[in-house]
């Protein structure tokens, strides 16, 4: 075992104690030297090194079956299966994934990313298992506290209890998501792990067998309870402790999240090598913190991710106006709900993608009850390095599908701030959403008209294009206004700002223009283009938008290019319309990889 990538696992069963040992030391110095170089979830991953060192030497992967919650600490269960060499191209094009994924390694099941899902994979898993009942396999879910807040694991756990399959359920406790796991689970996890029983172990009420708390760092601790689980021959739970950022000062003692994930950092401080420059969430951040000073009705949520989504300052300012109600996105968009029923305008902050999860409830219970619910959507559109189960692609299409929704994409920090105050003052359920990028200068309007901003006119030139920018894009489409005047291509770039419902004045520029190009950071079928064509029918419109497809992991401004959401690409297309002006009315829509 010179380095890690002559490692094979096989191995793991002839090393004593003080070689697992030094392999777990070897394995978490390398762990934060390649993450510091790309950037990814090393808290996470720092704290499950001695727990997958234990599963792959009792578990016979992939005959065994783990599935890993969520995903994001499975960079060991990466090294223990043969992929220590991809650790240089984590969560880059073409490199290695930041999740479990099963193009990469036969050992890998789910790779979905969104939490709490892993006792429903681990229960359908067992159960095809089951078929063959003389196949021996046994099934593995490694699922973390904060992950086992959300319902769906509580559902996984109600089947599993008395589907007679012996599932091992690991629970990795380290009592945190992001921030300090909240809610009476991580009480009772915290007194589990006290030994104090005086109120009963849910999990054994349930009807699994429960072994533990067992010490998540002791490699031989946790194999000797891993192999006492699968003796039981039943469902057992496994409470396993671990720290977040274990071995790892910089993250140890990080109080914000214990560097859940971190940029590209300087290994020995743990400190970004580049400078942090203003995002969209900053901007966010900072705005509601102005307006809810003024607005004691106005109160934010958030499903554990109350630093990502911008709720610091607020929640520093009124901890009382910061909810944080776990990884429960349905939980939080239904009390979201019952707090506007009740006189508040809750503001929901959420990542776009983590939104598919609560449609149920943002459609029935917000906008049935035509609630004044406002939902920030933050990483929306292309996010990059967490790759498909993170882009927020969706939303758009999803939002404008609620009746009532009223949705907003501001283009600049400065229409960010005006968009979230009237949409504070809407008395309905209100969407703003903007992606995970540094936020540029403000846009200025040459000219509002009804609600419309007009960001661009060619100067003396026919009303050949009339660029529809949505959102974040408004620069690309100025760029393409600027290349197309300079050919002679007369072109109007106008913000709707509130892209949906449409502005009737919209409908009525289009008109005096001889082609549409909608532009959004979101699938074209069935995004707000494709509806927008719908409501402009003088006019051909030609939608870019997102391919409906699932998009791998790159930079942001990578998979924007490779889309076609670039200046130059989408100046390439109103050229093409120009060139082909016999062609009639009608809708297009580019949504394809390049
Ligand atoms: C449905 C959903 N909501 C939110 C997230 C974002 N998220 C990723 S990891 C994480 C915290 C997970 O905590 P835990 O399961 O305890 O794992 P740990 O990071 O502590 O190892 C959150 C909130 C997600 N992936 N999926
Ligand atoms: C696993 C997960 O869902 C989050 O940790 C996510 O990867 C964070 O993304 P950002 O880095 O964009 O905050
Ligand atoms: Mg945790």
């Amino acid at each position: 075992m010179n380095n890690l990538n002559d490692f094979s696992r096989t191995a793991l069963l002839r090393l004593d104690d003080r070689e697992l040992n030094e392999l777990a030391s070897r394995m978490r110095q390398f762990l934060v030297d390649s993450v510091a170089a790309t950037g990814g979830h090393l808290g996470a991953a720092l704290g499950t090194v001695e727990l997958t060192i234990a599963l792959h030497r009792v578990f016979d992967s992939p005959r065994d079956v783990m599935v890993f919650d969520t995903g994001h600490q499975c960079y060991a269960h990466k090294i223990l299966t043969d992929r220590a060499a991809g650790f240089s191209t984590l969560r880059q094009s073409g490199g290695l994934s930041g999740y479990p994924s099963r193009a990469e390694s036969v050992h890998d099941w789910v790779e979905n990313s969104h939490a709490s899902v892993s006792l429903a994979w681990a229960d359908g898993i067992a159960k095809a298992i089951a078929r063959d009942s003389s196949s021996g396999r046994r099934v593995v879910a490694v699922i973390g506290d904060g992950a086992l807040t959300g319902g769906v694991a509580w559902e996984g756990l109600n089947n599993l209890a008395t589907a007679g399959h012996p599932v091992i359920v690991v629970i990795n406790d380290n009592s945190r998501s992001y921030d300090p796991t909240v809610g009476g689970l991580s009480v009772h996890l915290d007194r589990l792990r006290r030994g104090d029983t005086t109120a009963g172990n849910l999990f054994e009420s349930l009807g699994f067998a429960y072994l533990g708390p067992v010490d998540g760092h002791d490699i031989g601790a946790i194999s000797a309870v891993l192999r006492e689980a699968t003796a039981t021959g039943r469902a057992v739970v496994v409470h396993c402790v671990t720290a977040k950022g274990h071995g790892y000062p910089p993250a140890e003692s990080d109080e914000d999240d214990r560097m859940h994930a971190c940029g590209v950092i300087d290994p020995a401080t743990g400190f970004p090598s580049r400078p942090n420059k203003r995002m969209w969430t900053d901007v966010f951040g900072a705005e509601l913190d102005a307006v809810a000073r003024t607005r004691p009705d106005v109160v934010a949520l958030t499903a554990a991710m109350r630093l990502p989504t911008g709720l610091g300052a607020l929640s520093q300012a009124r901890p009382d106006a910061v909810i944080d109600s776990g990884i429960a996105e349905q939980h939080v968009l239904a009390s979201a709900a019952g707090l506007a029923t009740g006189g508040a305008h809750p503001v929901v902050a959420l990542y776009s993608t983590f939104l598919h999860r609560a449609f149920d409830q943002l459609l029935l219970d917000v906008a049935l009850h035509r609630l004044p619910v406002t939902v920030v959507l933050d990483r929306a559109g292309i996010t990059g390095p967490d790759g498909p189960s993170h882009h927020g692609m969706w939303d758009l299409a999803l939002l404008a599908a609620v009746p009532g929704m009223r949705i907003a994409c501001p283009r600049d920090p400065q229409r960010l701030r005006e968009l979230l105050r009237e949409a504070l003052d809407v008395k309905g359920p209100t969407a703003l959403r903007y992606p995970k990028a540094v936020v540029g200068e403000d846009m200025t309007a040459l000219a509002q008209m009804s609600g419309l901003d007009v960001l661009y006119r060619s100067r003396n030139l026919p009303l050949n294009v009339l660029l529809v920018s949505i959102g974040a894009l408004a620069p690309e489409c100025l760029l393409a206004a600027e290349s197309l005047t300079g050919e002679g291509i007369g072109v109007t770039v106008v913000d709707p700002r509130w892209i949906w419902p449409i502005n009737p004045a919209l409908v009525a520029m289009a008109a005096r223009h001889q082609f549409i190009v909608t532009v959004e950071d979101g699938i074209a079928e069935g995004g707000v283009g494709t509806r927008m064509a719908q409501a402009i029918t003088t006019t051909r419109t030609h939608v870019l938008g997102l391919p409906t497809d699932f998009l791998a992991h790159a930079g942001r401004e990578e998979l924007l290019s490779q889309t076609g959401l670039t200046g130059a690409a989408i100046a390439e297309t109103c050229r093409r319309l120009v060139a082909e002006q016999t062609t009639p009315a009608g809708t297009a829509l580019s949504g394809s990889l390049r």
